[in-house]
This record gives structure tokens, sequence and C-alpha cells, in this order.
């Protein structure tokens, strides 16, 4: 068992010591706590020898040999100003680490594949970059340090007790020996409840997040209290595994407190009838006590030391996970220029879910400069292939291609910089409306231009009317805007862009009749010279569009114009007529309606 101990811990040790290189925490800072660290466990290992000499010289000669004294003092306090400021330096590290190493899993994360997102909660990488880093930071700045100059105080007390007096030494490490093997398995119990705890926090952080995310669906339905119960689970087991901790430390505590005074006591017996009998001095038996807590003070600083590594180890195992996570830049070659031409998929096939194809050797062009629409029941596939040719996903065989080029060969950066999208949910962040109009916009934007594309984006009477105008707070995913207000936004924002292709899944799907009809002017003027695909649930949206592709199940199982395929597919026609009728109850825009059923 000790062997296994002892490899665990090795184990856990090499992990932490990766993810703190991989912290850089700085070879000069290092070295440096390292060289105080020694400084101080020698004021420490010297204080019992030096004291030892100053009584026996004290009780030989029967007067204070105040040279000795001085050099006490000055080895005392030497001590204790490098311990200071080591705990400075230490302190210094830590918080160097934490910076670095949340910078680095940031820069991961956000690099991450889609895919990777679609299966992890979205609170998973901000509990490893705050928490996860907490934990590891603590025991980096409070425990390492100590441990470290607690070795070596404890290993060299060792030995300097062996040579002061082996038969008391022997004493001593039969003791200790005992109180090791006592603590072993109780140590062993605390690392596992302590992974558990790390667990369930974990799984509280996700709930918690996820849950105030939606807050408003919570209380439309009023599931307050659903949410309440189902909390109060990871709660109580959060609580239950806290007092099994807590009674582990009640254990572990008077067994330390045990093991120092039946230490201290069998030492005194022993020493004192070794004194009795001449063998070692008075000051030998008082250097013996002294170092006796160099020995006994680490050694109660090793089990939290441990205890706290094996959190730190935890945390470091979680945050390497991260790390090692494959980018979804890895891929890249990005040596070729971006050149327009018609988009291509061929053959492609792909699944979300493990043989579950959406696409089976799915054949579709997008021919360049034309306006192209995506029509089909929910859940055909229209968003999917805006996320294929996004690379958000990658086709399991078959190709994308531009022209001659597969998609894939371009950088990814380079390859988005052409795409512009107007997503179906008009994703914002917290922010002003500008920094969302402009957000990855490289190049400097004059007033002129912005107003200019807030005007076709029929954005400038509402941006009049706010507080702030421009530089006021859309708040969390835009929740002080209307729907329709998002999405003009999200118009404006493709506009700047100005990209060669564009992707609009059902981009005015938000907006009043008579607001898209205005817009759907400015999406023209956007359309021209561009590749548009267009995805939409309103046809009358679609039916200029140069080409339809009508999608169900993943397959395109008709092709045209919309005058061609009100001629050819059953189905498209029955869309239209679905969509006719609704606009005819709801008595929607006359000019639609005409639109739609005028072949
Ligand atoms: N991230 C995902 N993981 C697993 N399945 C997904 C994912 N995204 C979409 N799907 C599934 O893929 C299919 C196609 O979805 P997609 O969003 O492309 O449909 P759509 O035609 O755009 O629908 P809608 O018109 O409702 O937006 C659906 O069955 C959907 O459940």
């Amino acid at each position: 068992m000790r062997f296994y101990v002892t490899v665990n811990l090795m184990d856990k040790f090499k992990r932490l010591l990766k993810i703190i290189n991989y912290a850089n925490p700085g070879k000069g800072l290092l070295t440096a706590i390292g060289l105080l660290s020694v400084l101080g466990a020698t004021s420490s290992l010297l204080f019992p020898v030096m004291t030892q000499k100053l009584i026996d010289l004290a009780s030989n000669s029967g007067q204070l040999p105040t040279e000795w004294i001085g050099i006490l003092i000055a080895v005392l306090l030497g001590g204790s100003v490098a311990s200071g400021y080591n705990f400075f330096l230490v302190g210094k590290v830590g918080n160097r680490m934490l910076v670095n190493i949340r910078a680095k899993i940031l820069a991961k994360a956000i690099y991450l594949p889609v895919p990777y997102f679609d299966n992890t909660p979205s609170a998973e990488p901000a509990s490893r970059a705050v928490n996860d880093t907490e934990i590891i930071n603590g025991v980096v700045s409070q425990h390492f340090e100590p441990f470290i100059s607690g070795l070596i105080t404890l290993v060299a007390s060792l030995v300097i007790l062996w040579i002061l007096d082996w038969q008391l030494t022997a004493v001593l490490f039969a003791t200790l020996m005992i109180a090791f093997l006592i603590t072993v398995p109780i140590a062993a119990k605390l690392t596992q409840l302590s992974k558990s705890v790390q667990k369930e926090e974990a799984n509280f952080l996700s709930f918690i997040t996820e849950r105030f995310a939606q807050i408003r669906l919570i209380k439309a339905y009023n599931a307050e209290q659903e949410t309440l119960a189902k909390s109060q689970q990871t709660l109580t087991n959060l609580y239950d595994l806290g007092l099994k901790e807590v009674r582990i430390g009640a254990i572990m505590a008077p067994i330390a407190g045990m093991t120092i005074i039946s230490t201290l006591i069998i030492i005194l017996v022993f020493g004192a009838t070794r004194v009795s009998q001449g063998e070692i001095t008075i000051g030998t038996l008082i250097a013996f006590i002294l170092y006796l807590f160099n020995i006994v003070f680490p050694l109660i600083q090793f089990t939290y030391f441990f205890a706290e590594l094996n959190k730190a180890a935890g945390a470091a195992e979680r945050v390497e996970e991260l790390l090692e996570e494959t980018s979804e830049q890895s891929t890249n070659k990005g040596e070729l220029c971006f050149k327009p031409g018609d988009i291509t998929l061929q053959n492609v096939h792909f699944n979300f879910e493990p043989k579950v194809p959406l696409f089976k050797r799915l054949n579709m062009v997008f021919p360049k400069n034309k306006k192209i629409a995506l029509v089909g029941a929910s859940g055909a596939g229209k968003s999917t292939i805006f996320n294929l040719l996004l690379r958000f996903y990658q086709p399991g065989s078959g190709n994308i291609k531009i022209g001659d080029h597969s998609i894939f060969e371009f950088s990814l950066e380079d390859w988005r910089k052409h795409v512009a999208l107007i997503a179906q949910d008009t994703p914002l962040l917290s922010g002003s409306i500008k920094d969302n109009l402009t957000l990855g916009l490289r190049q400097e934007i004059s007033q002129r231009d912005l107003e200019k594309v807030i005007d076709a984006a029929e954005l400038t009477e509402f941006i009049k009317t706010i507080p702030n105008g421009l530089e006021a707070p859309v708040g969390e995913k835009g929740v002080k805007l209307s729907g329709g207000q998002k999405q003009r936004i999200a118009i404006a924002r493709a506009m700047l862009q100005d990209s060669p292709v564009l992707l609009c899944d059902e981009a005015t799907s938000n907006l009043d009749a008579t607001t898209e009809h205005k817009l759907q002017q400015a999406m023209n003027n956007l359309a021209v010279n561009r590749t548009t695909i267009v995805s939409a649930h309103r046809l009358s949206t679609v039916i200029d569009a140069d080409l339809i592709y009508v999608l169900k199940g993943g397959n395109v199982i008709a092709e045209g114009t919309h005058e061609g395929l009100m001629k050819n597919s059953d189905y498209y026609q029955e869309l239209v007529k679905h969509q006719f009728s609704a606009l005819k109850t709801n008595n929607e825009n006359p000019q639609q309606l005409e639109a739609l059923v005028t072949p």
C-alpha cells in the first residue's frame, strides 16, 4: 500500500509541476525562492544546536556567553527576514502563475471547435479558468514553499538528531512511523472525498450558470421552485460531503495533537533517563526537543500540503484536459489566397450523432454572386449547411469547394473573414450597440460609413430615440433590445463585414411586415456582387432567388426558380399553399400574398 501511495503522490506531484511549468512562473524567481527556503531552513536547523552550545557553555562556566546570544539572535533575525521575503516572492509567483494559466486557458478555450461546446456545459471553461486555477494557486502560494523548506528541515534534523544521539532518534522514528501508519488511510479517504466535493461543486456551478442564463424562461413557466428543488439535491450532497470532511478533520486534529504530546513525553522520559545516566548532556536533550519541533511541525504541514495537493492535482488534471483538447485551428494550412467562385458541396456526408447521418452524399452548387435560397420544413438541415459552410463542423466525407479549391485549404481566419453570417437567434454580446456592430472588424470604420449602414438597416430612427445612441448598452445577450432591433443590428453587422459570401439564416423572421419590406431592398442591395445564401420559412422573402433548393430530411428533393418549382415540385407547392393560407388567415402583407401566388 505504501508503494501505491508513493507512486500516486509522485503522479500528482508531476501533474501539478507540469501545470506550474506551463504557467511559466519564471526561473529566476523560483531560484530565489529555493535559495531563501534553504536559508530559512538553515536558520531553524542552527537554532537548536546553538541553543545546546549556549546551555552547555553556561552550565559549564556558570556565565552567560553573550557572544553566542548575539549570534543566536542574528541567526533568528536572518531566518525571519528570509522567510518574510520568501513569502512575498511566493505570493508573486502564485499571482503571476494565476494570470498566465488563466490567459492560456482562455486562449485555448476560445479556439476550441463548436462540437466541444455542443457537448460541454458552457460554465466548464469558466470553472476551469476561475476555480481550478485558484485551487492550484492556493497550493503553490500557501503550501509549496513550507513543504520544500519543511522537507529540508525534516531530513536535516533527522540526520543531526542521529548524530546527536542515535538511540533517542530511533525511538522518535518508531513513534512517528506508528503515527504515519495511522494517518495514511485517513488521508486516502480525505482524497476521495475532496474529489467528490470538486465534482459536485463543478455540477453546481454549471447548473446555476445555465439556470440564471435562462431566467426569463424559468420565471415565465413558474419554474423557480423546481429550480430550487433541483439545486437542493446538489447542495445536500455538498453538505454531506463537507460534513464527512469535517468529521475526518476532527479525527485528524486530535491524532496530530496526541502524536506531538506522546512523542514529546516519550522523548522526555527516555532522554531524562539518559541525562541522569550521564550519557547525554542537558543541552543535548534541549536541542533534541527543539529539533523535535523541526520534525513535527513540517509533518503537520505535510498533512495539509498533501490534502491540498490532492485537490490541486484534481484541478491540474481538469486544466490539463482542457489544454490538451484539439483546437479547431490545428487542421489549417493557410497558404492560399481567397478568390470568389461557385461554392459546391460534393458528396457531403455529415452526422451529429454517430450512425445517424443527416446528410448522405449531399451535392449542391451555390453559383458565384447569385442569391440562393434553402427552403424546407424545420429540421431539414438548412442551418447545418450554414454551419458546414462556416466550418463549425467538419463533413465526415466529401468536400466543400469554392472555385477549384477546397474551403479547408484556407486558414480558418481567412475563410471566415470572407463569410458573413446573420444567424437565426441573432446573438449579441454585452457592450454597446456600436461594439456589436463592429464586432471582429479589423479596419477602422468612418462615422459616415457607419451611419450609411445604420440607415440601410433601418436603425437610424431607433438609435436617435434612445439615450446614448450608438453607445447605449444592449445588455447581456442583447436583452435590452427587441427581437427586431437585434435582427437589424445583426444585419448591419453583416453589412459592415462586407464579405463576398453572405449567409442569412432566417435573417428577417423577427421583423414586422413593413420593416421587413423596407429592409428587403437593403438586403437585395447587400446581395449584389456577393454569393448570398438565404434560409427562410417566409417563402415570400426568397421567391426572387436565382436558385431555390428544397430540402427534406437532409436531402435536396427539388431545385430551381420559384416559377419552375411551382410547376415541378409538389412538395414546394405544398409549402407555398400552407403559407398562403396562413398569410390569408392572418390578413398579412398583401404584397407578400400577391408575390407568392403569382407564378
Ligand atoms: N448541435 C447539434 N447536435 C445534434 N443534433 C443537431 C445539432 N444541431 C442540429 N441538430 C439536428 O440536425 C437536424 C437539422 O437541424 P438544422 O438546425 O440544420 O435544421 P433547420 O432546417 O435549420 O431547421 P429550422 O428551420 O427549424 O431552423 C435536426 O434534426 C436537429 O435536431
